[in-house]
């Protein structure tokens, strides 16, 4: 039974990277069927996070479940539920798109002939059909996103976990993202991303972290977090930042 749990949830996640603190302590509940943003400057801990919730990198201290599934225990019943598109993290690239689909359909264990089904579906929806025979290495950055996105999808995961889906995209492409995990949250799953961009995040989610040096300063509903301002008021607030004096880069100016 995964009823009752929270689609993602955090307890005590820490990393250190060579004496640096890059994840000081998260805890996080993401309930299912939200739509979940998880903001913060360069640096913050995102990325960082986001890979120990799913496995893909092993935490110093804390846990992470996926539907009650424990990520680190048993990873094979947590990533059965997880669909993930991490970031920077190198996809087989010599393969072509419905190559690239077809293998990690196949390393699931799922049916060639839906994966075949899905594979083609997937890539008309995402406009990356005329790109189904060309090799992921010559895709554009935003291409590489949207087959990232495809290979996430492929399996049907309860909890699709994102980070920065909407970089390196082009407004029509990022529509078509937005469109996606639209339907798919209306489907009663469950979507994490994380992202600097405000306006995305302030559109599409019920609910956001905001995560800065490591640790969640604001966590709630989108409406709780704003406060009746807008969320970059907040985020600025939380985040800090030095303002400009005027006097820096005179250099320059003519
Ligand atoms: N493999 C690594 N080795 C050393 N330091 C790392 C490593 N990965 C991350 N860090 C450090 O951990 C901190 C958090 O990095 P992380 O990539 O999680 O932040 P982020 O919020 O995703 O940033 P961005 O928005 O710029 O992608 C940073 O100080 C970063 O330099």
């Amino acid at each position: 039974m995964t009823g009752e749990h929270p689609a993602l949830a955090l307890r005590g996640l820490a990393k250190r990277f060579d004496g640096t603190i890059a994840v000081a302590g998260v805890d996080l509940d993401v309930p299912a069927g939200s739509f979940y943003g998880l903001l913060g400057p360069n640096g913050a801990g995102k990325t960082t996070t986001l890979s120990m919730a799913v496995g893909l990198l092993r935490p110093d201290a804390g846990s992470a479940w996926v539907l009650g599934q424990d990520v680190w225990r048993d990873p094979v019943a947590a990533k059965r539920l997880l669909g993930v598109m991490p970031d920077g993290v190198r996809l087989f690239d010599r393969l072509t798109g419905a190559e690239l689909l077809a293998y990690n359909g196949l390393l699931r264990g799922m049916d060639p002939a839906v994966v075949d089904q899905r594979a083609a579906e997937l890539l008309d929806v995402l406009a990356l059909g005329d790109a189904g025979r060309t090799l992921v290495v010559d895709y554009s950055a935003g291409m590489k996103k949207k087959i990232g996105l495809a290979c996430a999808l492929l399996h049907g995961p309860r909890v699709l976990v994102l980070d920065e889906p909407f970089e390196a995209v082009d407004p029509v492409s990022a529509a078509l993202i937005r469109d996606i995990l639209t339907r798919y949250a209306a489907g009663g799953g469950t979507v994490i991303f994380s992202s600097h961009v405000m306006e995305v995040v302030e559109r599409l989610c019920s609910h956001v972290a905001i995560l800065a040096q490591g640790t969640i300063k604001r966590v709630g509903t989108i409406a709780d977090v704003r406060g009746g301002r807008s969320l970059e008021q907040v985020f600025v607030e939380v985040v800090g930042g030095r303002t400009a004096t005027g006097d820096e880069l005179s250099w320059l100016s003519r």
